[in-house]
Formats: structure tokens, C-alpha cells, sequence
């Protein structure tokens, strides 16, 4: 395991752990223990996965030492505008039961993220997040953030895997210095990923299994990935892919299952409104 460097020198791992989908505190609490156990260090929770407390009940009970970590958590939509983003990041804080974090994000493109920036652009300056960043947002969105704030995002976290494998993107965020971080590189397991043939026939070639080779295809890629998993020997099998490499031509194989398209949702979508609408947190 290796880190990479942010835009402000903040290293962050490549490889990381994801606990969307793990609403039970106790299954999360003693997954994110398990990870910690298998070697991973950093971990990628939000206020909208409602547990943020079992996440940091978890570090502490690890005994790890704080430094260690790399603890990101993310701003929801109605948490977004000035104050409200100050009064959200000390919740998550809270819940955390911790005194910085290492990195948050704008979850999604809405609401004021201006305002959503101005705080957190202060709480970065008062050293209480190391490094801030978004989620979900299309260049055009990252290229107006930059424009009219002057402070580029360090990290963008956008749903990449082989269906879906962001080029494009990647190669303007590489542009403007900003860390790719893919979020679903399992697609979720959907269209059957783990049976892929193409996928299937370069792990057989490597003795490795298809979730490795993504992984590996992502990170070789320049990708931050944060994998979720609740099963410890998939914990570790998601963690042991820096012992092998793929070929140039391995890599170029991965890039023919491309759709250049989400799986999930299109922020362009008019549906969207409808999605929104029914992504409310309150706590
Ligand atoms: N910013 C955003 O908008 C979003 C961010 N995220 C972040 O990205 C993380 C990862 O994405 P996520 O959506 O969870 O989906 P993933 O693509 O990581 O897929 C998770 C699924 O793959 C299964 N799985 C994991 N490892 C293996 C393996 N080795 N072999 C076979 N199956 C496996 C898991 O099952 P099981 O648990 O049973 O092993 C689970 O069903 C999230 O947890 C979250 O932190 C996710 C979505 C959106
Ligand atoms: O992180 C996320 C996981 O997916 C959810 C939608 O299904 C969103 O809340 C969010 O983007």
C-alpha cells in the first residue's frame, strides 16, 4: 500500500475503505475494526450513511493512533450554505469523536455550495480538515467552483469503474491538479461484474481474482479507490493487489468494457429532482 500526494501535499492512500450500505452499527463498527486489523487506513464514511458514530467508535477501539488514519466524511445537500455547513462538520466531528479530519467533501453538486465552500475553505485554514474536496461533480461544475472561488477542490470523488471508467475526466482533473478518488469501482456488483470474461481471463492469467484486477486496473490508472466490503477475507483479498502488475495490454482490455456511462444516476437526469427529494437526512 502506497499514499499518493494532494494538491497541498497532504498524502492520502490509494487504497481505502468504503461503509455506504453499512447501517447497522454494530456490522459497521466491527467491519471498520476489521479493516483497520487488515491494514487499512483510511476510511470513507458520510453523514448521509448514518454511521459516522459506529466509524469512530471503531478507530478508537482499534487502539491506532490518530495520525495514522485518514478519516474522510461528506456534506449532505441540506446541510449545504455557510452556517449550515459550519454546524454539519462539527456534528459529523461529534459523531466521529474526533478533532480533525483528514478530508471532507461536498457530497453532491447542490445547494450553496459557495457558502458550503467558504466554510470549509476556514475550517481547512483553521487546521481542522487537512484537505477539502466534492463529490459527484462534472468538470463544468469543478471548473466553476475553481473560477469564481480560486480554491481548487484537492480531491474529486466520482463513481468509476471499467463500465464506467471517466477518462475524460480524469485527464482534466489531472489538468487542474485535482485527486481522482473512485467511489462504486465494484460498480455495486452490477451487470454482473465479477463474471465478466474479459475481467475473468486476466485474473486467471495473473492467479488473482476479478475484484483484484480492478482494483489493480483502478490504482495503476492513478485512481484512489475505497472498496466496501462487510466480509474480512474479501477485506484482505481487496487489499493485497500491490504484489503484481498489469501489462499495457491488460490495461487497454479493461478500456473495451467502457460505456462512458453512470450505472447509477446522471446529475443531468430530470428525475434527479425526484431522487432529491427523497435523500433527506435529519439527525
Ligand atoms: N460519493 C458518492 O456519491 C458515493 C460514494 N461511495 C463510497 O464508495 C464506497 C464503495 O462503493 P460502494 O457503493 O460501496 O460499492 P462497491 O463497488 O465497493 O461494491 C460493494 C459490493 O461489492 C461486494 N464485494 C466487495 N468486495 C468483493 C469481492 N472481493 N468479491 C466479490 N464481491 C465483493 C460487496 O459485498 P459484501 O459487502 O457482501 O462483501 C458489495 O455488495 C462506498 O462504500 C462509499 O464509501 C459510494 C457510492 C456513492
Ligand atoms: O454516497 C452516496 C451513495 O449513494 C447514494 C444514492 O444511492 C447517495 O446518497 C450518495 O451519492
Amino acid at each position: 500500500m502506497y499514499n499518493i500526494k494532494l494538491n497541498n501535499g497532504v498524502e492520502m492512500p490509494i487504497l481505502g475503505f468504503g461503509v455506504f450500505q453499512m447501517q447497522d452499527a454494530a456490522e459497521c463498527e466491527q467491519a471498520v475494526l476489521d479493516a483497520i486489523e487488515t491494514g487499512y487506513r483510511l476510511i470513507d464514511t458520510a453523514a448521509s450513511y448514518m454511521n459516522e458514530e459506529a466509524v469512530g467508535k471503531a478507530i478508537i477501539k482499534s487502539g491506532i493512533a490518530r495520525e495514522q488514519m485518514f478519516v474522510t466524511t461528506k456534506l449532505w445537500i441540506s446541510d449545504a450554505g455557510y452556517e449550515n455547513t459550519k454546524a454539519a462538520f462539527q456534528k459529523s466531528l461529534d459523531l466521529l469523536q474526533l478533532d480533525y479530519l483528514d478530508l471532507y467533501l461536498i457530497h453532491q453538486p447542490y445547494g450553496d455550495v459557495y457558502g458550503s465552500w467558504r466554510a470549509m475553505q476556514e475550517l481547512y485554514h483553521e487546521g481542522k480538515i487537512k484537505a477539502i474536496g466534492v463529490s459527484n461533480f462534472h468538470p463544468d461544475r469543478v471548473m466553476d467552483l475553481v473560477a469564481n472561488t480560486g480554491f481548487a477542490p484537492a480531491v474529486n470523488q466520482i463513481e468509476t469503474h471499467p463500465f464506467h471508467q471517466q477518462n475524460e475526466t480524469q485527464k482534466f482533473l489531472q489538468e487542474h491538479n485535482i485527486q481522482i478518488e473512485s467511489w462504486g469501482p465494484f460498480a455495486e456488483g452490477k451487470n454482473e461484474i465479477f463474471q465478466n470474461e474479459i475481467l475473468k481471463a486476466i485474473a486467471q492469467k495473473h492467479n488473482k481474482s476479478t475484484a483484484q484486477i480492478i482494483l489493480r486496473w483502478l490504482t495503476q490508472r492513478g485512481v484512489v479507490v475505497i472498496p466496501k466490503t462487510v466480509r474480512k477475507e474479501r477485506m484482505a483479498e481487496n487489499f493485497n493487489i500491490f504484489d503484481f502488475e498489469l501489462s499495457n495490454e491488460d490495461m487497454t482490455t479493461v478500456q473495451t468494457l467502457d460505456t462512458n456511462a453512470s450505472l447509477f444516476f446522471d446529475h443531468r437526469d430530470p428525475n434527479m429532482v425526484k431522487w432529491l427529494s427523497e435523500y433527506k437526512i435529519s439527525r
